[in-house]
C-alpha cells in the first residue's frame, strides 16, 4: 500500500496579461504549495478502480485521478491496475487546485507503483493535457508561473502561515475566463523580490472582480478577512480566499469565529511539495528492502 499527499496551492496573485488565439489566457502568478490537501491510497490490483469518502466527488472516468491513470497507461502501454482511494479534503472548484493536485499525485504515484520511472518533464507534459494547473504539482516546487501556467520557475518563499476560507460555492474556471468584463491587459511584471512584495496592492488577482460580481459572497468573505488581515485575496478563479497570518494560533482563533456555511483551514507554505518528500521516502524504503 502506498499513501501519498495531494497538496493544495494558492495563487499569491494572478495577473491576466493576454489571451491566445485558442481562447486560453496568458497569465503570471506565484503558486504557493501548502502543507494541507487530499490524500491518495494506492494498492496493486488487476484493474483500475477509484473509491472516495465523499459522495459529491465523481467516481467515473471524469475524475482526474482516473483520467491521469488512463493517460499514463496509454502513454506507456502499461496494463497494470491499482485500487485507488481518494481522501478528499479540499473543496472542489475552490481555486486551491484539488483536482489538479490529485491528478499529479496519481501520475507520480502510479509511475512509482508500476516501476515506470518516467522523467518528471514527461509526467508534467502528460499532466498539462489534463489541466493547466497540473504541471506545478508534478514538478513539486512553489513557483513563479507564466504562459498558461506551464512555464515554471521555482521560488523560495519564506515560511508563512495562511488562513484559507471556502464560502461554500463552486466556481467554474471556464465561466470566469469566459466573462467579457475580465481584465486581460495587466502589464507583464518581473519576478518579484519577496513574498511581501507580491502581497502588496500592485500585485492583485484579476479574476477577483468578475468572481465577486457573479458570487457576491466572495466579496463578503474578502471583507470579513480584511477586518483581521490587510492582505486578503482570492486564489485562482475562486471561490476560496486567503490571508497571510501572524502565526498558526491566529488562524485557529479566526476559524472559531467563522460565519456559518463557511469552512476553512490553516496551512503553511512549502517550497518543496509534501508529495515529493513522501515519494523520496517511499523510494528509499523500497531500495533498502
Ligand atoms: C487560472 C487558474 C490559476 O491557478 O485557476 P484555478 O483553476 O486554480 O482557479 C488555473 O491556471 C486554471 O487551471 P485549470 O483549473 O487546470 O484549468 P483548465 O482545466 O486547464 O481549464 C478550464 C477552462 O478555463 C479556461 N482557461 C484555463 C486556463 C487558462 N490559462 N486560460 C483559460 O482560458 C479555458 O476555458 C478552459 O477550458
Ligand atoms: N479528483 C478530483 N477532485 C476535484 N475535482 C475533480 C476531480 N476530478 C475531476 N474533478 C472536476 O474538476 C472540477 C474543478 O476541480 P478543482 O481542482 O477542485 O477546482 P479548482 O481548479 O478551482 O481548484 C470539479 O468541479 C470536478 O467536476
Amino acid at each position: 500500500m502506498l499513501t501519498l499527499p495531494a497538496p493544495a496551492k494558492i495563487n499569491l496573485f494572478l495577473h491576466i496579461t493576454g489571451q491566445r488565439d485558442n481562447g486560453y489566457h496568458e497569465l503570471q502568478t506565484v503558486f504557493a504549495l501548502l502543507d494541507y490537501g487530499d490524500r491518495l491510497h494506492f494498492k496493486p490490483a488487476g484493474t483500475l478502480t477509484l473509491s472516495c469518502d465523499q459522495a459529491d466527488v465523481p467516481r467515473d472516468d471524469s475524475n482526474l485521478v482516473l483520467r491521469a491513470a488512463a493517460l499514463l497507461q496509454q502513454h506507456t502501454g502499461c496494463r497494470r491496475g491499482a485500487a485507488i482511494r481518494l481522501e478528499k479534503r479540499l473543496p472542489m472548484g475552490g481555486g486551491v487546485g484539488g483536482g489538479s493536485s490529485d491528478a499529479a499525485t496519481a501520475l507520480l504515484g502510479l509511475d512509482a507503483l508500476w516501476d515506470l520511472n518516467l522523467p518528471i518533464p514527461t509526467l508534467a507534459q502528460l499532466g498539462l493535457e489534463l489541466g493547466a494547473d497540473v504541471p506545478v504539482f508534478v514538478h513539486g516546487h512553489s513557483a513563479w508561473a507564466e504562459g498558461v501556467g506551464e512555464h515554471l520557475t521555482p521560488v523560495s518563499l519564506p515560511d508563512a502561515h495562511f488562513l484559507v476560507i471556502h464560502p461554500g460555492i463552486h466556481v467554474s474556471t471556464a465561466r470566469i475566463f469566459g466573462d467579457r468584463q475580465l481584465t486581460r491587459d495587466t502589464p507583464i511584471s518581473k519576478l518579484p523580490a519577496s513574498l511581501e512584495a507580491v502581497l502588496t496592492d500592485s500585485f492583485h488577482n484579476d479574476c477577483e472582480a468578475v468572481a465577486t460580481r457573479h458570487f457576491p459572497v466572495i466579496g463578503e468573505l474578502l471583507d470579513w478577512l480584511r477586518q483581521y488581515a490587510g492582505n486578503a485575496r482570492m486564489t485562482g478563479t475562486g471561490a476560496c480566499c486567503f490571508a497571510r497570518l501572524t502565526g498558526a494560533q491566529q488562524g485557529q482563533q479566526l476559524l472559531q469565529q467563522l460565519p456559518q456555511h463557511w469552512t476553512g483551514f490553516v496551512a503553511r507554505s512549502r517550497n518543496t511539495s509534501p508529495l515529493h518528500e513522501a515519494l523520496a521516502k517511499f523510494r528509499a524504503t523500497k531500495n533498502s528492502g
